[in-house]
């Protein structure tokens, strides 16, 4: 069997977004979801394979920038819609996709692939590493109290909904991507993805409300939010489920949750995703009620190791050379020099010897600051070659604000 790798003709997305549909299972989506995901496509970096007539594989590339430690937006591929027909699995479909995306990547001259991954045993071999964390919890507001800071009662709430307060909530949420790592700069049209509420998948949950924290008349936090109603025989058990939080101050974020907290008739509220380091868990009385559970996210892949290195600073000083492991983007293989500290970085090639070994892999986990080098190398992942290299590079990639992804793509 040959199989042709060519650019999507957007004439062919139907046919080319159907075997991606079919692959997650094919329960059609939405008009409304599938007519925004056509807009967002972007024809010229997507990929299909063809088997004569046939699709049957897909790949795309949304044109991003992230958020990277010390505040910079860097260049980044957001892969996407990846998919091989189940008539054609295993036979390195997939794998040829991935290698002509990468170098595509690379041509256009973007320093870092991201992705969230459907298992994340699938993108490692292609140089993705796991480089942030998002907690879940449920928190049980019959037994958890909520102790708000002083000055939260300065905040007024306002409940609105979602597309009504769509151009104060993307003025926040604008605000804050250079302040975490991770977050992706909304482009047009990705403000829509936020509003997507599909009645399939709200589990018997309401559409979703807004709640907007104003302070002296101006927008200063907003939150998506639906209520799941439910009786059970000694009363009222319904629970709030969380879908969107931001705030511009710490006072804001707590009235958000108080307010959420609240919610009349209601026993839990369900956080679907926050960063590690958010601050209700030190609000809350008592987190083990609250079930918090980790999950990894965000991958990333670093495409140009020297432009990627030298476009985020570290929080020390750092001056460390790379032997990298990069056998799937040979470009990157060899040794780096990489000096930087909180104001700027430079990352060349060099001759010297090795501080650190390690796959490109761990140097796109590490990337963002969540995490350590320190615990790679527990892992026996990266070898440390100059006594005290280890601690240096671990400290100086280290960032104080957790990275964290927001919403998928
Ligand atoms: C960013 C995103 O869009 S994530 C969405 C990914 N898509 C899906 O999950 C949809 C359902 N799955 C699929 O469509 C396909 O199974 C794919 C795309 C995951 C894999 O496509 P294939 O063409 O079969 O992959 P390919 O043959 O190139 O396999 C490459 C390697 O990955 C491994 N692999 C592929 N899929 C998986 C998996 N789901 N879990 C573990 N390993 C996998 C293969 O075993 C192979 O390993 P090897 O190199 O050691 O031999």
């Amino acid at each position: 069997m040959t199989t042709e790798l060519r650019v999507l003709d957007p004439a062919e997305w139907d046919d080319w977004y159907a075997v991606l549909e079919l692959a997650f299972g094919g329960v059609p989506e939405a008009d409304e979801e599938r007519a925004l995901w056509r807009e967002l496509t972007e024809p010229e970096r997507s990929l299909g394979a063809w088997d004569g007539d046939r699709c049957v594989g897909t790949a795309g590339a949304f044109t991003f920038r992230l958020s990277v430690p010390g505040g910079n937006v860097v260049p980044a591929a957001g892969v996407t819609m990846v998919s091989v027909a189940g008539t054609h699995r295993r036979r390195g479909i997939l794998t040829s996709m991935m290698r002509r995306q990468l170098e595509d990547v690379r041509r256009l001259g973007e320093p870092l692939a991201v992705l969230t991954a459907s298992e994340p045993e699938i993108y490692g071999r292609f140089g993705y590493g796991v480089a942030t964390h998002t907690v879940r919890a449920v928190i049980d507001t019959t037994r958890v109290r909520l102790t708000v800071p002083e000055g939260t009662d300065g905040i007024s709430l306002r409940v609105t909904t979602p597309a009504d307060a769509l151009a104060d909530a993307e003025a926040v949420y604008a605000r804050l991507v250079t302040a975490r790592p991770g977050m992706v700069e909304r482009r047009p049209g990705w403000e829509r993805v936020a509003l997507l509420d599909p009645p399939a998948d709200r589990d018997g949950a309401s559409p979703r409300q807004c709640v907007l924290a104003e302070r002296d008349g101006e927008v200063v936090g907003y939150a998506h939010y639906a209520i799941r109603p439910k009786w059970s025989w000694p009363g009222p058990d319904g629970a709030v489920v969380v879908h969107q939080l931001a705030g511009l101050d710490p006072l804001a974020e707590a009235a958000l949750w108080r307010y959420l907290c609240s919610v009349d008739l209601t026993a839990r509220v369900e956080i679907h995703s926050r960063p590690v380091d958010d601050g209700w868990q030190h609000l809350v009385t008592d987190l083990r009620r609250c079930e918090p559970t980790l999950r990894p996210v965000l991958f990333v892949r670093l495409v140009d190791v020297g432009a990627a290195l030298a476009a985020r600073t570290y929080q020390a000083p750092v001056d460390v050379v790379f032997e990298v492991e990069d056998a799937f983007c040979p470009w990157n293989e060899g040794r780096w020099r990489l000096t930087g500290d909180a104001k700027g970085a430079e990352c060349v090639r060099t001759e010297d010897a090795a501080d650190l070994a390690l796959s490109v892999r761990e140097l796109g986990a590490a990337y963002l600051g969540g995490v350590s080098l320190v615990s790679l190398a527990a892992a026996g992942l990266v070898r440390e070659l100059r006594e005290g290299a280890l601690t240096e590079a671990s400290v100086g990639f280290g960032s104080p604000v957790a990275p964290w992804l927001p919403h998928g793509f």
